[in-house]
């Protein structure tokens, strides 16, 4: 028979259960067996759905308290040094968030989504062992409810490669044969508990592998494929290309394949599947728009005469972590708009619904595929997707638009001149505490209990509050805060047509923190200025450079959920145009520095090399698009964070910004040996704080860290600033913060005079 199958459920809960839970937990407002009782229901919630919808393989082990990559460390008791006197919840939350003692394990993109995962360290002295059983447990759990599910581990090979070593000399693959050990004692437990299947993700297969990675897949699964269940290896957001050998001669009983961002490999796939059960990823889980079934049904059927029904299943392209829950839960959005969509839940229905219907027929599931015409039909004859002015204004860019007037050295002559900037220049990235009070009134104003006029003036006034702060702090240059977005991409998306949102689309980040995407369905325009007002109002409050703050086109297009019907280039270039609107009119307002934050350029790296540069050229240049317009005087900076920069050191200077602010704290400024092997010629801010944690840097580390930046980048080229945003925090650990901050700048100021004074130049 044809399976339905899923690879993975959002864990948040639809109303964001687990987020208030973990959060209340980490106050200690409530116990660790209240949080345990949430995710408990959080688990259970999300099997019967599973069942419910017709699921015949569910999923366990799927479900993770922060994230599934930090689960598979603690597993297999790869816990740092630092985290030694703890043990349980304790030292699994400081693992990912640090505490006061111990600095946080890194925290990176995983792969090209918005989702980020706690990098493993890997050090020569590890002794691994089976640390903790929970994917057996998660496996009980589910039994004991009746569900017999298939669990999900992340695979060895992808675990170490995503790792970084920290003993010299030590590649982390080289862990390998103390890691196998340990997967095998789990899968044997499994075995014995009645798993019959398990699901080990091995995402690596995606991407372009060393020869070291290929070996260690071989090695790893000829030991694991001895250790008691069938396995299936995951492999998703993309297609196999030349590792499609590899991964089909692995001696594993099944192999899942991506075929909505490959669906060219399917022939390949079954003519080298053997003797392998073969699940097709047709439904997409990394976007929300309803499936063609008709056409994924052209995929299954051929897969099913080239197999037989029992060789194929039919799943989600990836785990379904990167969709929304539930579609039922949106009221707001009109009936044509609906019938576009599929979150989860209704992902898992076209699962059945294609899986019935690769068996039996389209007949079988004639309801859910006559509802699919139509909607495909509907998005593709709706007004409501094309603009024709958008698009003449799109064609009509060129290269041209995408150029600064003068380059670097004299525009920095320029804005010197103008700014008057100490050395060593202060500054944060933007967002200040989005205290409850301010989340609440933003509440309280959607839902009409609030005027635009109390909720503006709410705003200014936190606006007030923030610029005198950040000038008793002493920082150079300022920032307003943010108190009136609700985030950084939702934001511009509520402001540009061709955008639609939702009221409950959350989708996990990180840990306990969520982003609602916004969704963009049609031609992308600004119909008025978006920022202009916040700007002018906070530099009015100052005489200190007041930046004006946006969110770039790259970030804006990558951190939503993107129309499909047209290059994904195409769609940010009219992002790009209408940023560009509204840099002009900043610099027309009058403010002097102007930060377009692209924190996601990285993210969205294809996962092949071969791929990169026509997505970097399409990228970079759309970032000229929105910076370019300003006078020379004007200052542009960028931002990115939590994500690998070095291997995009061309294209980050191909941006050609003023200055860049980029996370560097957690990685301890590594990242900086790859802006001095480029040489990268403009200036650079590197993150002297890791704001995702609840720690206070004390000003020794940050002074110390400046100084280790200060070895590689020339220092009258420096900025000081925390990695990323401030929105996260609370007001007393920001102030104390920036407190050490600004005296660190001042200490490395004092000491870079004397330096100066001891070797005068020449
Ligand atoms: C910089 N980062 C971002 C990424 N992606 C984005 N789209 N945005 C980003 O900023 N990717 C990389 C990083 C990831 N980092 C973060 C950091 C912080 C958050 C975060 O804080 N998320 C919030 C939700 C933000 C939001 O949309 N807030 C809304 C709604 C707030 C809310 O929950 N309201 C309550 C009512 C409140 C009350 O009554 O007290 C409700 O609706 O129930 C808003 O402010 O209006 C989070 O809490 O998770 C995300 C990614
Ligand atoms: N300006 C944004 C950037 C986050 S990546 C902020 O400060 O939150
Ligand atoms: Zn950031």
């Amino acid at each position: 028979m044809v399976k339905a199958a899923n690879l993975g459920f959002p864990r948040i809960g639809a109303k964001r259960e687990l987020k208030r839970a973990l959060e209340s937990y980490w106050k200690g407002d409530v116990d660790e067996a209240a949080l345990d009782r949430v995710a408990a229901e959080q688990r259970q919630k999300n099997w019967a759905a599973q069942r419910d919808a017709g699921l015949d393989v569910i999923p366990s082990n799927d479900f993770s308290l922060y994230d599934q990559v930090l689960d598979t460390t603690a597993m297999l008791g790869a816990v740092p040094d630092r985290f030694a006197g703890l043990s349980g919840k304790a030292a699994y939350f400081a693992m990912a968030r640090g505490t006061q003692a111990a600095a946080a394990m890194e925290m990176t993109k995983w792969f090209d989504t918005n989702y980020h995962y706690i990098v493993p360290e890997i050090s020569a002295d590890m002794n691994l062992s089976l640390a903790s059983t929970a994917p057996l447990d998660a496996y009980l759990e589910a039994k004991g409810q009746g569900v017999d599910t298939r669990p999900v581990l992340l695979g060895p090979v992808t675990w170490l490669a995503l790792g970084k070593s920290r003993s010299e000399g030590l590649a982390p693959l080289d862990l390998l044969d103390r890691v196998l050990p340990v997967y095998a004692e789990l899968l044997g437990k499994l075995a014995k508990a009645g798993a019959e299947w398990v699901q080990i993700d091995e995402p690596i297969l995606a991407r372009d592998l060393t020869v070291a990675e290929a070996d260690a897949l071989r090695r790893a699964y000829a030991t694991l494929a001895q250790a008691g269940p069938k396995l299936i290896l995951a492999t998703y957001f993309g297609g196999l290309g030349d590792n499609l050998d590899l991964a089909t001669s692995l001696p594993v009983a099944g192999l899942h394949v991506d075929l909505v961002r490959a669906p060219q490999q399917l022939d390949d796939v079954l003519a080298r599947a053997g003797d392998k059960v073969v699940s097709l990823g047709l439904i997409d889980g990394r976007n929300i728009w309803r499936a063609d079934l008709d056409k994924a049904l052209g995929l299954a059927t051929r897969a099913v005469e080239a197999l037989g029904p029992d060789r194929v299943q039919i799943a989600p392209s990836c785990s379904l972590l990167h969709v929304p829950v539930d579609l039922d839960l949106e009221p707001d959005l009109d009936d044509e708009f609906r019938s576009w969509l599929a979150f989860a839940c209704q992902k898992l229905g076209e699962v059945t619904a294609l899986a019935r219907a690769a068996e039996q027929g389209r007949g079988a599931s004639a309801a859910a595929f006559d509802a699919s015409a139509a909607a495909v039909a509907s998005r593709k004859a709706s007004r409501r997707i094309h603009d024709p002015k958008v698009k003449a204004r799109e064609a009509a860019t060129t290269a041209d638009h995408a150029r600064r007037q003068s380059p670097f050295a004299d525009r920095r002559a320029a804005q010197q001149a103008a700014l008057k900037l100490p050395a060593l220049p202060t500054t944060t990235i933007g967002s200040f505490p989005q205290t409850q009070d301010v989340r609440k009134a933003r509440a309280l104003h959607r839902k009409g209990a609030l005027t635009d006029d109390a909720y503006q003036a709410f705003l200014k006034d936190r606006t007030r509050d923030c610029v005198a702060r950040q000038e008793k702090l002493g920082l150079d240059v300022l920032v307003h805060g943010e108190f009136e977005r609700n985030d950084m991409v939702e934001y511009f998306g509520e402001k540009l047509d061709g955008f639609a949102f939702t009221r409950n689309g959350w989708v996990q980040s990180y840990g306990s923190r969520c982003v609602k995407p916004p969704v963009i369905f049609g031609d992308v325009s600004r119909p008025d200025p978006m920022t202009v007002d916040w700007a002018r109002f906070a530099q009015s409050l100052t005489d200190r450079p007041m930046k004006g703050m946006l969110t770039g086109p790259v970030t804006i297009l990558q951190w939503s959920f993107v129309r499909d019907d047209q290059p994904r280039r195409d769609t940010c270039r009219q992002i790009a145009l209408a940023i560009r609107d509204e840099v002009d009119d900043l610099e027309t307002a009058g403010i002097r520095i102007i930060q377009i934050d692209e924190p996601a350029l990285r993210e969205g790296l294809p996962l092949r090399q071969g791929d990169w540069q026509s997505y970097l050229d399409w990228a970079v240049e759309a970032f000229g698009v929105a910076s370019a317009p300003v006078r020379d005087e004007t200052q542009i900076h960028t931002h990115m964070c939590y994500a690998e920069f070095n291997d995009i050191m061309p294209a980050i200077a191909a941006m050609d910004a003023d200055v860049i602010s980029i996370e560097t704290s957690r990685s301890h400024m590594d990242l900086l040996d790859a802006f001095r092997a480029f040489d990268y010629p403009n200036d650079i801010g590197p993150g002297v704080w890791d704001i995702h944690s609840p720690r206070v840097p004390d000003t020794d580390s940050m002074t110390e860290l400046l100084r280790l930046a200060a070895a590689s980048i020339p220092a009258e080229r420096l900025w000081v600033n925390p990695d990323c945003g401030l929105k996260t925090r609370g007001w007393p650990e920001v102030e104390a913060s920036l407190t050490h901050l600004v005296r660190a700048a001042r200490t490395l100021r004092a000491e870079l005079v004397t330096q100066l004074r001891a070797e005068p130049v020449g």
